[in-house]
């Protein structure tokens, strides 16, 4: 047990036609209820931390966090910086005992995407460390995104080959349809499956991600509504598209949005029908069980990597 790398997970996913969850974690509820779900369903595990995660906990807190959900749980876990900016987040997160980094230079021109992805990886190889890269623009919410156009920002099968060759990353996000948020679709939900299929076809055996992958269910955008949110028109990626996805090379599926809309689901419904409550633990508990039964629900039904571990 302890901290590992993707690169087993990835490789067992890849091989069996399932993918790993990655989730995002923000403080010690969300990443109490992400592992016991995996602990109780022994499924591999990939927990991120986003700049915006590392700005309102302190990365500190969050690794020795995850430390102890190992030390309690027993189980492996991939620590994963998510959307790293730059080098030196990466290099950070190396340094301070991350066992995978995502570079984000998609927002870059192809070229400044290939050096900035490749000066990671060579730091993050000598140092033990795993390398998520992203080519391609995610709708809605990357830099320079024109959603009318959406097949210029998607990934490009033969750039796709050649940015895997030159920079040497462990994994690939692409860019088919998804995006990150509560609001993916205006109209049908969409994916480009045959753009998917042709990037795996030219990368055999290459672990790719999606990201942006929450399905928003319809269950709990309603239980937010009806205990006074006003979250209208989500929409999600619909779960069988996200198996689907899982059969072609799409090893990493990550998951924020959902946890999000778990949790402030619960608690809403907490403050609603309890008017009188004001300790934390009494609001927080149900949010932090709304978050397992999430994460239960993904890893038996969508990511299909029950007892994978
Ligand atoms: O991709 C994500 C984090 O990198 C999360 O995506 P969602 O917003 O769909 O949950
Ligand atoms: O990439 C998006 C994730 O949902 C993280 O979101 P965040 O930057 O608000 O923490
Ligand atoms: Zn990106
Ligand atoms: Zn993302």
């Amino acid at each position: 047990m302890g901290l590992v790398t993707s690169t087993e997970m990835f490789k067992k996913a890849y091989e069996g036609g399932y993918a790993v969850g990655a989730f995002n974690v923000n403080n010690m509820e969300i990443i109490q209820g992400i592992v016991e779900a995996a602990a109780e369903e022994q499924a591999p595990l990939i927990l991120q931390v986003s700049a915006g995660a590392r700005k309102y906990a302190h990365p500190v807190y969050l690794r020795k966090l995850v430390e102890a959900a190992i030390e309690v749980t027993g189980l492996d876990i991939c620590l994963h910086l998510d959307h790293g900016d730059d080098f030196e987040i990466c290099k950070t997160c190396v340094d301070s005992g991350f066992t995978s980094v995502m570079v984000d230079g998609s927002k870059h021109p192809f070229a400044e995407n290939i050096a900035l992805t490749k000066k990671v990886v060579e730091y993050a190889h000598d140092h033990g460390v795993v390398v998520e890269a992203e080519l391609g623009k995610l709708a809605g919410i990357e830099d320079d995104v024109n959603v009318d156009t959406p097949n210029a920002t998607y990934t490009d099968p033969d750039e796709a080959v050649e940015f895997v060759e030159k920079t040497g990353c462990d994994s690939l996000a692409i860019t088919i349809g998804t995006s990150h948020g509560a609001f993916k679709f205006k109209g049908e939900p969409r994916l480009d499956f045959e753009r998917l299929y042709k990037i795996s076809d030219l990368l055999p055996g290459f672990p790719l991600v999606l990201h942006g992958a929450s399905s928003v269910p319809k269950e709990f955008v309603d239980l937010c509504n009806q205990y006074g949110g006003q979250i209208p028109g989500a929409k999600g990626v619909p779960e069988d598209m996200l198996r689907k996805a899982a059969k072609s090379g799409v090893c990493k599926i990550n998951i924020d949005t959902d946890l999000r809309l778990a949790m402030t689901a619960s608690i809403r419904q907490v403050f609603v029908e309890n008017p009188g409550w004001f300790d934390p633990r009494q609001y927080l508990g149900p949010g932090r069980s709304a978050i397992k039964a999430m994460v239960a629900h993904k890893i038996k039904n969508v990511l299909d990597c029950s007892h994978k571990r």
